[in-house]
């Protein structure tokens, strides 16, 4: 009898907890009921399906409840999405937004501790985030090498930029080694989508079906490049054994510094944070560019009038063997207005990693309780008529004055905003700018495809469907 009452008691509390977990919180943002467990998984899955991503999922449902504004729950997490301008600069700005999940997904890619920058918040993430802005390159340090590229080649250069950010080796010394991890992020971008999926809620589920929920691709995934990035630091310790910790002189890239910092004795830089800052940068850095300039060249495919008036306008400042330099970009408006447009279209990352708060706060005048993750819809914000004229319609004249002179938008967030902005910003524009200049510059992009999808495929980065160009060179 003694068991069958035990029983009834966990069962009891185990409905109430069941029940518990379908209640939301006082004043919180409207949205679809949540479920037992799952929570609005099952309802978000539905719509993934129905119109192929979760930014537009989630840009559709909006408008059932409040168009700004909206909550989920992902399993036990509890999530929300904005939408306006107004309140995606908030959740960029309030001080009590700017922490970050720290589920297993996330985890997983700095081998299960918290570590990094892109991934942490509060001192660590302040202090380390400081020292990155102090010691990335600004720009590419071998920006002409763009020149010379040909196009099978620029997609594998913007792919190791992050490589370059943190380490001042040849790229070719990179190329080698890389090929097979740069397969397996792109992989990694199409499997996952933002919210990382049902292994950041259940990662439980990586015992039952490690395929089937991408934790095998994860793991593979991080155990090549943790090789990789571990070899390279062990290059750096060793060339350093040879020199002073006192000489603020010697560091050559990234690395460097920060394992000159280490000898120094300041206590966050150890191996595994200098390893994990590595990984963020390639997670960070790589996929987000060079699918960027994919897009860019889809729309000169898709735009050959644009493409013209865009070579026209370089011939004007590039000698037929000049090599571009982003110091031109003053003088290259219609470029910077495309690549622009591009991005607004094809924000390559339609909805914003995730924020979390770190206390209780508000948000467009609801409850927000600690620990709530929040994701804001760049793409609906893009896509806003109230903001963009035919936001449907490829138009870069509208970053343009009717003099022809650049015309400056601030309702562009595709690199974010506030504290936790990009910081490879102006290294990803740099690279953008002129492999865009060096490719148009060199060739004619056409197509005789007639099927060329303008739907993005979906993940954590979206990306064109592969097409088919032909390369005519403009120069004999
Ligand atoms: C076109 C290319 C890129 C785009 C569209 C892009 C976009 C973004 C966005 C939207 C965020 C999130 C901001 C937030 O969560 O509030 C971000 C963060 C970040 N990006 Fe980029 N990014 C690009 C290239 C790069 C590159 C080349 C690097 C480094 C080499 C980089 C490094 C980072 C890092 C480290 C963060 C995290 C910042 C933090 O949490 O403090 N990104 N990026």
């Amino acid at each position: 009898l003694s068991y069958i009452i035990t029983f009834l008691l966990y069962l009891h509390y185990y409905i109430l907890f069941l029940l518990k977990s379908t209640i939301k919180p006082a004043n919180f943002p409207p949205g679809p009921a949540w479920l037992p467990i799952v929570g609005t998984l099952p309802l978000i899955k539905k719509l993934c399906a129905k119109y192929g991503s979760q930014h537009v999922a989630l840009d559709k449902l909006r408008h059932s409840y409040n168009p700004d504004i909206i909550s989920l729950k992902f399993g036990s997490e509890k999530f929300i999405v904005v939408f306006s301008q107004d309140l995606i600069k908030d959740m960029f700005t309030l001080k009590a937004l700017q922490g970050r999940p720290d589920n297993f997904f996330i985890k997983m890619r700095t081998n299960g501790k918290r570590a990094g920058v892109t991934m942490t918040d509060g001192p660590l993430w302040y202090e380390h985030r400081q020292f990155l802005i102090k010691h990335l390159p600004q720009q590419h340090p071998r920006s002409n090498e763009a020149e010379g590229e040909s196009i099978p080649n620029y997609r594998r250069s913007t792919r190791i930029l992050p490589m370059v950010a943190v380490h001042s080796a040849r790229s070719g010394w990179v190329y080698g080694k890389l090929s097979n991890i740069l397969g397996l992020m792109s992989l990694r971008a199409r499997a996952f989508q933002i919210t990382g999926g049902p292994l950041g809620f259940f990662p439980w589920l990586r015992f039952i079906a490690p395929d089937l929920v991408g934790y095998t691709l994860l793991k593979s995934l991080s155990d090549q490049l943790y090789s990789l990035v571990n070899e390279t630091i062990m290059d750096h310790k060793e060339r350093l054994k040879h020199i002073g910790p006192g000489d603020d002189s010697t560091p050559r890239d990234f690395i460097d510094a920060f394992l000159l910092e280490m000898e120094r004795g300041n206590e966050t830089y150890t191996d595994d944070q200098l390893l994990a800052i590595c990984l963020d940068m390639f997670i960070a850095g790589s996929e987000t560019t060079s699918n960027t300039l994919d897009f860019a060249f889809l729309n000169m495919v898709l735009h050959p009038d644009v493409q013209t008036r865009v070579q026209e306008q370089i011939d004007s400042v590039l000698g037929p063997d000049e090599k571009p330099t982003y110091a031109l970009k003053t003088k290259l408006p219609l470029v910077e207005a495309v690549l622009l447009e591009c991005q607004r279209m094809y924000n390559v990352i339609p909805l914003s990693g995730a924020h979390r708060a770190t206390e209780d706060t508000k948000l467009g005048g609801y409850n927000i309780p600690k620990d709530t993750l929040i994701m804001s819809c760049l793409y609906s914000m893009h896509y806003n008529p109230d903001l963009w004229d035919e936001p449907d319609k490829f138009k870069p004249e509208r970053f343009l004055n009717p003099n022809g002179s650049f015309n400056y938008c601030d309702s562009l967030y595709q690199f974010g905003f506030g504290k936790r902005r990009c910081l490879g910003e102006t290294l990803a524009r740099s690279f953008l700018f002129i492999y865009f200049v060096g490719i148009l510059h060199r060739y004619k992009i056409t197509t005789r495809d007639e099927n060329i999808s303008r739907i993005p495929l979906p993940g954590i980065s979206i990306s064109p469907r592969p097409y088919n160009v032909i390369l005519v060179p403009r120069r004999s």
